[in-house]
Formats: structure tokens, sequence, C-alpha cells
């Protein structure tokens, strides 16, 4: 019988996040340095496979238990494969598609780095998506542009809190730019999604320290904040949000200076409104390394991992380099991940 496997990519917010949480506008890229994948195989339960890492529960010790826990947290990625199953099973009742009656074992595997804002948590939960789809064979009747929604829902269900951006970028694939305006919103369900030519990037950097944070908790006193209709947070945001406007017309222009400003000034703006004690001193030591050679750094999401990008060319890559490797970062040339999405006749983005 068939079996089906499929990954889902790390993902770098380039310009605009974290504004896709509050009505405003992102543009985001997946890289092919880091990604999940899920396997799905017809079994006769329903299983969810721990795996042998990531959900390990069984230590040497007490104090290695109480390590793994204050590095990694309580949870890895069975709760993620779990919430999906829920969300894509009701969101089939609720959409009158039927679903056969065969069951499956999913497992995963992922090389993300574990709460660095690339986004890995999404990654598990997309691939799982992707194979749902195909098991069940509903690819053609869950737009593409829902797919998102269905993530984030998963997320929402295990209070995880969250954007679309991330769902988005690696739903499609490659470079996007997104819209999350509430006319869009409240219209169509979702935001308006535009896929850009990756060959419009121009060469970019990861920069990270083995340093994971939680994006709930990063993100809860800022959303509240802004519930909260604070003048502040709102008008920061709005700023956040026209960067990824004028992010994409600096790049159909090639304008890579002003690329540069316009990540500096994001990330600027993120350190405003948050504070340092959420931004953390390890993430702002990391975007001060890259500036001190006068490269441009920003969070790729909610801390951890910086994209960087280097205006002056080579020379100052090879300084970006020297400066991580004597701060002990890690940094490694982005690869950028093409749209897995094919164009089919009925259906533009499939
Ligand atoms: N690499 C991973 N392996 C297993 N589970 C993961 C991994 N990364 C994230 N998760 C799960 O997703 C949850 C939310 O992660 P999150 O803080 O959003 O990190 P990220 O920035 O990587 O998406 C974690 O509490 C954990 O349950
Ligand atoms: O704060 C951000 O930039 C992003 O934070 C979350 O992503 P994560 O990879 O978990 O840090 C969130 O899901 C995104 O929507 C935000 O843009
Ligand atoms: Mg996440």
């Amino acid at each position: 019988m068939a079996e089906w496997e499929h990954h889902a990519y790390a993902r770098v917010g380039l310009l605009g996040n974290p504004s896709d949480m509050y009505g405003g506008k992102a543009l985001s890229f997946t890289i092919a340095n880091f990604w999940a994948t899920v396997h799905l195989a017809p079994s006769n339960d329903v299983v969810i496979r721990p795996h042998p890492q990531h959900d390990f529960v069984n230590f040497a010790s007490l104090p290695q238990l109480v390590t793994r826990l204050q590095n990694e947290g309580y949870y890895g990625g069975v709760r993620l494969l779990m919430a999906i199953c829920k969300v894509f099973y009701n969101h089939c009742i609720q959409h009158g598609i039927t679903l056969k009656e065969q069951n499956f074992t999913l497992s995963y595997d992922t090389n993300i780095p574990r709460q660095a804002g690339l986004s890995g948590s999404s990654a598990i939960i997309c691939a799982a998506l992707s194979c749902l789809l195909d098991f069940y064979n509903v690819r053609h009747l869950i737009r593409v542009e829902i797919r998102p929604n269905i993530i984030l829902d998963a997320e929402k269900e295990l209070g995880i809190v969250a954007g679309l951006q991330d769902r988005v970028a690696q739903v499609y694939g490659g470079l996007v730019y997104m819209d999350f305006a509430k006319e869009h919103m409240d219209r169509l369900g979702h935001g308006v999604y535009t896929p850009l030519d990756i060959n419009l990037l121009p060469p970019l950097y990861l920069i990270y320290a083995d340093n994971p944070s939680d994006s709930g908790k990063v993100h809860s006193t800022v959303r509240q904040r802004w519930l909260d209709g604070e003048e502040f947070i709102i008008s920061s945001m709005e700023e956040v949000a026209q960067l990824a406007l004028d992010g994409r017309k600096a790049l159909l222009d090639k304008n890579y200076r002003e690329l540069a400003r316009l990540m500096n000034r994001n990330f600027d703006l993120r350190r405003q409104m948050f504070g340092d004690d959420v931004v953390g001193m390890v993430n702002i030591k990391i975007v001060e390394v890259a500036r001190s050679v006068g490269a441009a750094a920003k969070f790729t999401g909610s801390g951890g991992a910086v994209v960087a990008l280097c205006p002056e060319g080579e020379g100052q890559v090879l300084l970006l380099e020297k400066a991580c490797q004597d701060t002990g970062f890690l940094v490694q040339r982005i690869q950028v991940a093409p749209s897995p999405l094919t164009l089919t006749e009925d259906n533009p983005l499939f």
C-alpha cells in the first residue's frame, strides 16, 4: 500500500514580522538549510509515533531529566501531530469533506533548531497536513490559501501563540509577500498571498546560538498591550508592516542598501516594543555582532536565529564569519527553498 512522506522547510521572516499577528504585512521565505519530515503509512489503528530524541521520556538520572526540561521544555512534536489530526478531521466534517475509513501511522523527524524562531513547530504540522491531504486524497478540496489557517488552528488548539506568517511561507514555499489587513481577513478569511521570484533575494546569512525561546511567552505581553489599544504598539506595528511593503519594492529595484536599512529598522522597532528582557541578551548580542561589521540584522522569527545581509559584498561576509566565530555563534549562508507547489489547469497553486 502507498506511503507518503513530506518535507516542510524552516522559514525566514525577512521583513514585517511580527506584524502578521496584528493585521500587518510580511515578506518571508523558506530555507533549504533545515526541514522537518513527516511520514504516513496505512495501519490498523491511528498511531502517532514519538520521536526517539525529541519525545524522549527515559532518563539516566534526575539531573538529566531536569537539564532536558530546562533546555527544551516539556514538549516535543507528538502533541503537534495529534493537534493537526484533530483540526484536519474537524475541518473536513465542517466542510462536508468525506474521509475514507482507513487508519494510519504518523512519524516525524526534524533538523530545525528547536524554538529558534525558524518555525520548527509549524514545519512539523505543515508536513503532517500534506501527508493527510494525500492519504485521504482531499488536496483538491482544501484550497492552498486555507491551509495556513488549519496549521495555525492546530497550534492554537495547544495554546501556542503564533501568527500566519510562518505557515503561509511553509505552505507556499519560496518567497511570499503577505498582506493580513483586517479587510482581507474579514472578507476572505485569510490574507492575500503573492509568491515572488526567489532570485530577487540577495545572498543572506543565518546566525544563531543554541538558545531556545518560547514564542508564545515572547508574544503574550505585547499582544495584550495591542488589544488594550496602546498607541505606541499600534503605530509601531503599522510601521513594521510598512517595512514589508517597502522591502518588496527594494527587492524589485535590487536596492540592497535600502533592504539593509529596512531590516535594521525592523529589529529596532521590535526591541522597542518588546523590551530587552523579552528580546533576550543572547539574541541582542547576535544582532550586535552582525552590526559590528556593518551587516544588517534582524530576527527570522520571535528570537533565536538572525538573518543578516552584507550590502558591501564578499569582504564583509568574511568579516561577519570571523566575528561570529570569535563570539561562538553559528553562521551559514542561507539556501532558499523554492516553492513545491505545481501549476495545474484548474488550480494555479496546488
Ligand atoms: N524541533 C522540534 N522538535 C520537536 N518539537 C518541536 C520542535 N520545535 C518546536 N517543537 C514543538 O513546538 C512547540 C512550539 O515551538 P515554538 O516556540 O513555536 O518554536 P519554533 O520557533 O521552532 O516554532 C514546542 O513547545 C514543541 O512542542
Ligand atoms: O515574532 C515573530 O516574528 C514570529 O513569531 C512566531 O514565529 P516563531 O518561529 O515561533 O518564532 C509567530 O508564529 C510568527 O507569526 C511571528 O511573525
Ligand atoms: Mg513556532
